[in-house]
This record gives C-alpha cells, structure tokens and sequence, in this order.
C-alpha cells in the first residue's frame, strides 16, 4: 500500500492528468489500494477499472468515491474473436451490455470512461455504434485499445481517423488510446492516434505492462517535446521528473529497465565511441537530440570503454583535475585501451589509478603477507591478517559476520582506515570450482573514491587483495596533493 502510494505521489508531481489506480473487485489489496489513492491524491483524477455489470461498477464507485475528481473507466471486448470465445455473446448482446453499463455508471458520476477492448480487432462500423452508444450514454472519454499490440502505425492512423469520421457524437467525448507492446510498435502507434484525433494517451512508466508492456509515458512525452515540429501537442508531464520517477517504479516493482531503453535507460545518453565522444565534446547537439537534463539527468555521460579514444581520455582526466603533459596523456591510453580488453567499462577511478600507478609510480604502501580465516556453521567466522606496511609486518585478528566482514575488519584496524565500501562485485575468470575469483571494489576513504582489484583462487583472499589495492590507490592520492585530483564529493 505504501508502495502504491509513493508512486501516485510521484505521478501527481510529474503532472500526470488521470491514475488508473486498480482493479477494485479484483482483490480486497486492490480495492483498498484504489480508496487510499483517491482519498490521497487530491490534485489529478484517480480512475477505477471495472469490467461492464453492476457488480464491478459498484465496487468501483465505492473505491473512488471520496477522490477529488473520481473516474470510472468501464470495457467491453468488441472484437468477434472475444465476443464469439471469451464473451460467448453476439454483437447486438456486447452492444447493450456497454450501453447498460455506462447508463448505470452514470448514476455515480460523470467522468466515464469507456474501453472497446480489442478495439483494433473489431469490425470498424460495429466499433462505431458501440461508441455512438455509450457516448450517448453518457460516456465522457472513449478509449480505443490495442489491447494485444497487433496495430500498425499507419493502419492504426486510418482506424483512428475512420472512427472519428464515423461516430456521430464523437466530438462530445475525448478521444483516448492505449496501446500494448507486443510487436514493439507502442509509442508508433500513439503518436499516429495523436495525430489523427486521440487526445488522452494511456501509458505507463519505463512500459510496464501485460506481456511486452503498455506504451512507455516516457517516450510519447519526450517524442511530443523533442518534434514539436511534427506534433503540434503538449502534455502537462514536468519532463525533469521522469528520471527520478523511472527509478522510483523500477525499484518498487522489481523490474529493471533495460539500459538501453529510450529516454531511462542507464545508456540513454551516453557516449562510448570515440568518434562520437569527439562530437559531444565538440558540441553536444551533434549526437543528442535531447538535452539529459531535460529528463532530471545531471547531463549526458561520456562511457570510458573500449570504443573510447583520446579526446574523450583527455577531457575525462581534465575534468578529474589532471594537468598531463602530451607524452603522459599517450601512456595513459595505452593502459586505458589494455584495461578495456579486460573489463567492459572503464570509470574514471580506474583512470585515476593508472595516473597514479603509470605516471606517479609511487610503490604500494601495503601488502598482504598472510591471511587465515576460520569459517563454516555454527562458528563465528574469524579472520586473522597480517598485512606490510611500508615494509613492517603487523598482524591481527577480528570477527565479523562473514569471513569477509572479518577479514575487511582486520585490514581496517591495521591501516587505521574507515572505507565506506559501495561497491563489490565476484565474478570467476575461468570456469570450474577452481575458477580464479576476480573481486572488484569502489570504496570511499577519506573523501576519495577509488576502485580496487584483487584476483585469487580463493575470494576471500581475492577480496583483501582488492581492499588493499584500493587503500593504496587512496594512498597515491594523498601523497600528491598537487596532482589536481579532485577529492569526491561526498
Ligand atoms: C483488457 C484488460 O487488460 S482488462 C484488465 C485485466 N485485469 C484483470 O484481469 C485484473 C485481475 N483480474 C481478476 O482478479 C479476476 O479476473 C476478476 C476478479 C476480475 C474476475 O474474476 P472471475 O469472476 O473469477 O472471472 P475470470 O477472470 O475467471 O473470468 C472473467 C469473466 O468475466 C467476463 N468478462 C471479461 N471481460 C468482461 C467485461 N469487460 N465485462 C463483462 N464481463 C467480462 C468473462 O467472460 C468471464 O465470464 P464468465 O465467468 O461468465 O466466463
Ligand atoms: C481495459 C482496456 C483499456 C485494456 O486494458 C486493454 O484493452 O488492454
């Protein structure tokens, strides 16, 4: 419920104009869902979902009726293959169901809603009377689904258009869309409605949905704002929180977006190859036709990576505060490109330790000497280290809630460190329980952030190796104040 509800506080802040907030009869978790919402969200309408028989209606009614600006929304499939298998009714029955349906809505309300599900599907003349009916009835939007993402952009245009020519009544309700993703022709198929008459476009976040999903809100917003030139219409979404409410939605839902979705997704408007990193640098509209922050991003991202070439190197270790001489700058590459070949992305903490261990090359201050753990169940597991620093060997022992907790513990207390650690990551090198474990760290020491390596066939060892590798990274930074490197920002 609290779920629920933080994202229909971060749909009223982004401007969206109706939730559709549940199913009410569906669940007694879905019929309190929908209540709380209404009587919450006071500054959008919150819509109630409800197939067409009283039953639903009431249960809808009861759900949404304290909300600001109360909506239900009542479908109907008006497709033969729904009508002959699903509904097992004839059109002239499907007719008078949805007529009877909004009739009765209408004792509540009236902002109605109705659906013709598998509208796309439907014989056209027949779509046309349902919806001269309901609106007659008292039907006030009339939405026209694609409810199993079968359209094609300009063949759904021509539907569009033929109903608005053909529904006599048409001009006394909105004109509404909702499309699914199945042959990833959502966002298409919207704008060609737009285009061609539909005013309300029903969306969802990052596209989630049944199946492929419904038309992301995102991309139909930014497509509007981005070709103004070719779709004269506006939405009242604040473009700046559509990043922070992706986020929000994939986390509370559990469903990662792709990273290279369009608009949310982690790549949306990042650069990896060279020579278009050379364009952004150069001038930023040569690969970006929207400005990041536009969508709540701080501003795009240049990706270090193997695609990467020198003046995207150059401008990163600028920007990190490094002064490098030409010569230095060209070593620097080198290493860049070598690491690549290992590793996917390169980020700018790894940058700043091949300044310091190529160009500063200042020797390691710590060392691992020797490492025992003692583990398994019904122990606590127990880690004693014995680390070099500066050549002298010092060794202790903790306890921790893991091997690793310990170990780490241990390696804390003997370089007298606090890392805050925000990344770990164990991936094998090669196959087999007797794979080499590669451990990957970024921490944050002392105002630095740096990344650490450490590859052992044992991980726990792997893991120290990494932690170490770090602290000397933070090491090098501090012994040269004048480097330029900038201390993160915590
Ligand atoms: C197109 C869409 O996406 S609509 C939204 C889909 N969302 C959901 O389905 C929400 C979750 N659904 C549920 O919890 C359940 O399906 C309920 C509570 C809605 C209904 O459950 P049940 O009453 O057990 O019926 P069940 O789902 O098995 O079957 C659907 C029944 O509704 C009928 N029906 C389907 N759509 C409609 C409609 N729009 N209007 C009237 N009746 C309909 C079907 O013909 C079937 O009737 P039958 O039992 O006479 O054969
Ligand atoms: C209820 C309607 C709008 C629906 O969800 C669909 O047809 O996909």
């Amino acid at each position: 419920m609290e779920e629920k509800l933080r994202i229909g506080r971060a749909l009223e802040k982004l401007g969206v104009d109706v939730i559709e907030a549940g199913f009410p009869v569906a669940s007694p978790g879905d019929f309190e869902g929908v209540k709380r919402l209404s009587q919450e969200l006071r500054g959008l309408q919150v819509a109630a979902l409800a197939r067409a028989n009283k039953k639903d209606i009431d249960t809808a009614w009861e759900a949404i009726k304290d909300g600001a600006n109360p909506r239900i929304h009542t479908f109907i499939a008006t497709s033969d293959i729904h009508l002959r298998a699903k509904l097992r009714k004839s059109r002239e029955e499907v007719l008078e169901i949805a007529r009877d349906a909004v009739k009765y809505a209408s004792k509540y309300t009236s902002n109605i809603e109705f659906s013709a599900e598998d509208a796309s599907r439907s014989d056209l003349d027949y779509l046309c009377k349902v919806f001269e009916a309901v609106i007659d009835a008292g039907a006030t939007t009339i939405n026209f689904p694609d409810t199993v993402g079968y359209a094609i952009p300009w063949d759904f245009a021509r539907m569009i258009k033929y109903v608005v020519e053909n529904t006599p009544n048409i001009h006394k309700a909105v004109l509404s869309v909702h499309c699914h993703n199945d042959l990833g022709l959502a966002t298409a198929n919207v704008l060609s409605a737009i285009a061609n008459g539909a005013r309300q476009v029903e969306c969802t976040v990052n596209g989630i949905g049944e199946r492929a999903g419904n038309t992301a809100m995102e991309e139909v917003v930014m497509a509007i704002r981005t070709r103004h030139d070719l779709l004269p219409y506006y939405t009242n979404i604040n473009t700046k929180h559509i990043t922070a409410t992706s986020r929000l939605v994939s986390q509370l839902t559990g469903m990662p977006v792709q990273p290279n979705k369009a608009i949310v997704g982690a790549n949306a408007f990042a650069h990896e190859s060279g020579i278009h990193q050379d364009g952004v640098l150069k001038d930023r509209q040569t690969y970006e036709i929207m400005n990041p922050e536009d969508v709540g991003l701080e501003s795009g991202e240049l990706v270090l990576g193997k695609h990467s070439g020198r003046h995207a190197i150059k401008a990163k270790l600028e920007e990190l505060g490094y002064e490098l001489k030409s010569e230095e700058i060209d070593k620097v590459f080198e290493k860049f490109k070598a690491q690549c070949d290992k590793k996917k992305e390169v980020f700018p903490e790894d940058l700043a330790a091949i300044v310091a261990e190529e160009i500063w090359r200042i020797p390691d201050k710590f060392s691992l000497s020797y490492l025992h753990v003692a583990g398994g169940s019904g122990i606590r597991p127990t880690a004693t280290v014995a680390i070099k620093i500066d050549g002298v060997e010092y060794a202790t022992a903790e306890m921790g809630t893991g091997p690793i907790d310990a170990a780490f513990r241990a390696v804390s207390s003997l370089t007298k460190t606090k890392s805050r650690l925000l990344r770990f990551q164990v991936s094998s090198i090669t196959g087999g329980t007797d794979a080499l474990g590669e451990v990957s760290i970024r921490l944050e020491e002392d105002g630095y952030i740096v990344t650490g390596q450490g590859a052992d066939p044992d991980i726990i060892t792997a893991s120290v190796k990494a932690y170490l590798n770090a602290l000397n990274r933070v090491e090098r930074m501090k012994a040269n104040p004048n480097s330029g490197q900038k201390r993160a920002v915590i």
